[in-house]
């Protein structure tokens, strides 16, 4: 194994056993989708039923009884944190990209690795003092995590942990995100 397959996160919370599901399912596609970016493709891991059952079981039991709602990022965050959340019997904060909630909302402008983004929620859809775990399957620079840590806690939440499947370490996502708790599967 290499780097290039991905490694176990240093203090990762997660089994082997998910750290290797993972790490057996991901597609690496190059200059996607500019030049340059090496794009890690989850799309496998989610078309086989057993390792998705396994997946989000894995993810939901680390955080079982110490989170109050899962907040997913649009849109391959909603595929993880809507089953989590459903697994725990607790609810899904939807944080979407600008423009797509209706009604009063709360957003935060942000830089991605291939781009700029805003994403906005509705801030009732958070409970006070309610604590929140924030899921999403790629941590590249932290710009996106960053913004919806900030979101949640703006609409009166406690981020308890940044959830990835995913980090891009060479892009260094955790120093935009110092003082919070980053549990990543794998980490390249
Ligand atoms: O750490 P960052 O540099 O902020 O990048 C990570 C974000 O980039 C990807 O989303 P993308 O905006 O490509 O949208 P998608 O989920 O709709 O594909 C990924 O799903 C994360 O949300
Ligand atoms: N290199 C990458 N692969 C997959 N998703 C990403 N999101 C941001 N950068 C990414």
């Amino acid at each position: 194994m290499s780097q290039a397959d991905g490694v176990r996160a240093p203090g990762s919370p997660f089994p082997d056993s998910l750290v290797n599901l993972v790490r057996g399912h991901i597609r690496d596609i190059p200059d996607f989708p500019s030049p340059g970016i090496l794009f890690r493709d989850i799309t496998p891991l989610l078309a086989d039923g057993p390792a998705l059952q396994a997946l989000v079981d894995g993810l939901a039991e680390v955080y079982r009884g110490r989170i109050d709602a899962v907040a997913g990022i649009e849109s391959r965050g909603f595929i993880l944190a809507a089953p989590i959340a459903a697994t725990l019997g607790i609810g899904m904060i939807t944080i979407r990209k600008a423009g797509r909630l209706p009604g009063p909302v709360i957003g935060v402008d942000y830089s991605l690795e291939y781009g700029q983004a805003r994403i906005e929620l509705h801030p009732e859809t958070v409970v006070t003092d309610s604590r929140v775990l924030v899921v999403d399957d790629v941590l590249a620079t932290g710009g996106t995590a960053a913004a919806a840590a900030s979101l949640i806690e703006e609409a009166g939440g406690e981020v308890v942990a940044l959830g990835m499947l995913l980090e891009l370490g060479f892009l260094q996502g955790r120093a935009a995100l110092t003082g919070r708790q980053v549990d990543s599967v794998l980490v390249y």
